[in-house]
């Protein structure tokens, strides 16, 4: 018997999972209250005003619409805001708030499946997640810009980069420090406990904290980037880049840091950065520790390439594969998983 064709759009187990946290207020109360993030969007979307004006918008992925709101008052005369989640019901109550049902219509559905009246002018979206990748909208954003932007249309943001550098990570450092001090509180010695400690530490998952200027062991590489009026499905789904990296300073190395900035379209272009150097968001940055500490010098060479991919147990999940060698030493892979 022939196997049923699956229907195109259908939704996954997974992107059924994926919206549902989406149905929850805390992810959009820490995105809300993410002002470096949410007043990006406003600045750029506010700078872009005279190619917005009397102009349609799609939101992909509206959330709780505050996107399509501030395309209202950047000059937009119709915004579709589609939103996959149960949040759409939020954001018709947000428009209807702002005294705007008449500009903004609401689309509960996924933008694959969405039925926009017309082609428009501006894509906008929020789709980014942990070291860019993370959640794997992008690709949805890139088909929403092949079916329902108009050719030379808007796209905010309209490119993104992705970051990466060697840190010493305190905070692990005295996580590990921690077992040898047991013996002064308590009169038991415990440093057996360290290299257990380590192996929990730093060889589980990619972590997300923050990294303070002062713990980057040498200038940033930028690796890949990403022109989002052209980028195709193939191209998001395989990142990968080189660096070489060479340090500041005497230090313990315990992996590398890897973080991203988006840039708006416009004359004065805004950019949204989640780097080290820059004010917090709840992005933070993505670690990816190496299995154990390396001592490294001034001057001492780390050479490598990463790659990041969707996992192949859950595309919403990201894994990332590290290949690296410390001051001309061999050549070490590692590989990451976000999520599963
Ligand atoms: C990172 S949040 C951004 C929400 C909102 N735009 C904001 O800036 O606060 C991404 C939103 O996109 C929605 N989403 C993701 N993929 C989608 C798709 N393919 N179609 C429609 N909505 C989608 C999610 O449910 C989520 O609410």
């Amino acid at each position: 018997m022939a196997m049923l064709k699956k229907r195109k759009h259908e939704r996954t187990e997974q992107d059924c999972e994926y919206f549902q946290c989406y149905s929850d207020v805390s992810v959009h109360e820490e995105m809300i209250a993410d002002t470096v993030r949410t007043n990006a969007y406003k600045l750029a979307l506010l700078r872009n005003h005279s190619s917005l004006q009397g102009k349609t918008v799609l939101d992909v992925g509206a959330g709780t619409g505050i996107l399509s709101v501030f395309s209202v008052q950047a000059g937009a005369q119709a915004v579709y805001a589609v939103e996959a989640s149960s949040m759409s019901q939020l954001a018709c109550q947000v428009v209807k708030s702002n005294d705007m049902e008449n500009k903004v219509k609401v689309l509960n559905s996924s933008v694959e499946s969405a039925e926009i009246p017309e082609q428009v002018d501006a894509i906008v979206s929020e789709w980014m997640g942990y070291a860019l990748m993370y959640e794997s909208m992008l690709p949805s954003v890139i088909y929403a810009r092949d079916k329902w932007l108009k050719p030379g249309g808007l796209i905010l943001p309209s490119c993104a980069d992705l970051f990466i550098a060697p840190v010493n990570d305190l905070i692990v450092e005295s996580r590990l420090d921690f077992w040898s001090e047991v013996k002064g509180m308590y009169g038991v010695d415990m440093s057996c406990m360290q290299s257990f400690a380590r192996s929990c530490i730093m060889n589980k998952e990619m972590a997300v904290n923050l990294v303070s200027p002062e713990d980057v062991l040498s200038f940033p590489v930028r690796f890949a980037s990403l022109d989002l009026n052209v980028c195709t499905q193939e191209e998001v789904r395989n990142l990968h880049g080189s660096f070489q990296f060479s340090c500041f300073g005497s230090s313990l190395l315990h992996g590398f840091a890897v973080w991203f900035s988006v840039t708006f379209p416009g004359e004065n272009s805004v950019t949204l950065s989640t780097s080290p150097y820059g004010e917090e968001t709840h992005w933070k940055q993505t670690l990816l520790y190496l299995d154990e500490e390396v001592q490294v010098e001034q001057d001492t060479e780390i050479t490598g390439d990463v790659t990041l991919s969707p996992s192949d147990i859950n595309p919403r999940h990201l894994r990332v594969l590290l290949n690296y060698s410390i001051g001309g030493g061999l050549r070490r892979t590692k590989q990451f998983q976000m999520g599963s």
